[in-house]
């Protein structure tokens, strides 16, 4: 039987109203906590943050742009932790050498904060643009960042502050061996940033390396995915591309719904793998296919009774915790809330 003869009869039998939305490649996993339940034209859209951490000349900038090529459907604002680079005093900046770039210390974090907070809640910011060559925050005009679907925020120690880590929903660590960093960081502060090349590896030994080890490093265990050869490893950036997309359409869902829970399947090898419920629709996974079906809860029965009819045995289980929940739930709005309790 197709998988569009299932879905008609079901829709047939129960009068339940099809969304149109799909979720191709939807996981069987709890992604998000309700805190409140506001109607769905009101609740506010949180932003997508990915963080992307490695060492200096790993290819942070580099995957980053690809990933944002890739997403190009999407809303996406790279916000850099070099922008957030503390200005050097007099006295600093005359013994400039002497100045550890690469440690946590170096940079405004509560600006940080305070910049994504202000994106997170839908207030366009000004970030600022930093000049590596004089050394200061405010040597060009700031960049304004408005609110986007998606956050990227990339430095060396992203992963440093556990404050700004709790905001990320998903991590990257770009993960290049040394020597590759050391001889791209050599081209780039003499070509580019037109420093002596005695100063870079004075600079590299004295602080770079030290603070790699000290710091960056032990920030890899909260990397979701590492990244082995940055840029050149493109598949790896295609398969974080192909997971956003996924968790963006999940994300979508729970922006829209602030109740909405994915829990986990234990049936494997079901036709119906994955329940989410939706202040009283349902949505459900068929035959491979992740539809939004949109019912009321009376109409939940009739699809629950004929899902069992049709797969016989397999969802004796997800059709009675379903049964039991619609039974002992007379508000709509609390059918959620009793799958997971
Ligand atoms: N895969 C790569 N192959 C060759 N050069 C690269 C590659 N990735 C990055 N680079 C170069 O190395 C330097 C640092 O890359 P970048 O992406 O800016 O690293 P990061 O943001 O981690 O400092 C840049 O000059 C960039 O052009
Ligand atoms: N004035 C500065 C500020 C920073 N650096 C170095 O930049 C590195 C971080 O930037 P990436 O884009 O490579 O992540 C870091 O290692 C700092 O030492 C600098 O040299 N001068």
């Amino acid at each position: 039987m197709g998988s569009n003869s299932v879905e008609d009869m079901i829709e047939a039998s129960s009068g339940v109203h099809f969304s149109g939305f799909h979720m191709d490649g939807l996981e069987s996993k709890i992604i998000e906590k309700p805190t409140t339940s506001p109607g769905a034209e009101n609740v506010h859209k949180q932003p997508f943050i990915i963080g992307v951490a490695g060492g200096a000349a790993s290819g942070k900038t580099t995957v980053c742009d690809m990933i944002i090529q890739q997403l190009h459907d999407q809303r996406v604002v790279l916000v850099n932790q070099d922008s957030f680079y503390h200005n050097l005093t007099e006295e600093e900046l005359a013994r400039v050498h002497e100045y550890n770039f690469d440690h946590p210390d170096a940079f405004d974090t509560e600006k940080l904060l305070d910049s994504i907070e202000n994106l997170r809640h839908d207030r366009a910011v000004d970030i600022p643009n930093y000049d590596f060559k004089s050394y200061k925050s405010n040597a060009f005009p700031a960049r304004r960042v408005n609110p986007s679907d998606v956050i990227i925020l990339e430095g060396i120690l992203i992963f440093h502050d556990p404050r700004v880590r709790e905001l990320m929903n998903m991590k990257i660590f770009v993960d290049t061996d040394a020597d590759v960093r050391l001889a791209r960081r050599i081209r780039r502060d003499t070509v580019d940033k037109g420093r002596d090349i005695g100063a870079v590896l004075d600079q590299y030994s004295k602080f770079v390396k030290p603070a790699f080890d000290d710091f960056i490093l032990p920030t890899k265990k909260y990397a979701d995915i590492i990244i082995p050869r940055g840029g050149d490893n493109h598949v790896a950036i295609d398969l974080i591309v192909q997971h956003i997309r996924t968790k963006l359409g999940q994300h979508d869902l729970c922006k829209i719904y602030s109740n909405l829970y994915v829990i986990q399947s234990t049936f494997q090898g079901l036709y119906i793998q994955v329940w989410i419920s939706v202040r009283g629709y349902v949505v459900f996974r068929l035959l491979g296919v992740v539809r939004v079906w949109r019912m009321r809860c009376e109409h939940a029965a009739k699809v629950s009774r004929l899902a069992k009819f049709l797969f016989t045995g397999k969802v004796t289980m997800v059709s009675s915790l379903f049964m039991k929940n619609y039974r002992k739930t007379s508000q709509r709005g609390m059918y959620c809330y009793w799958i997971l309790s």
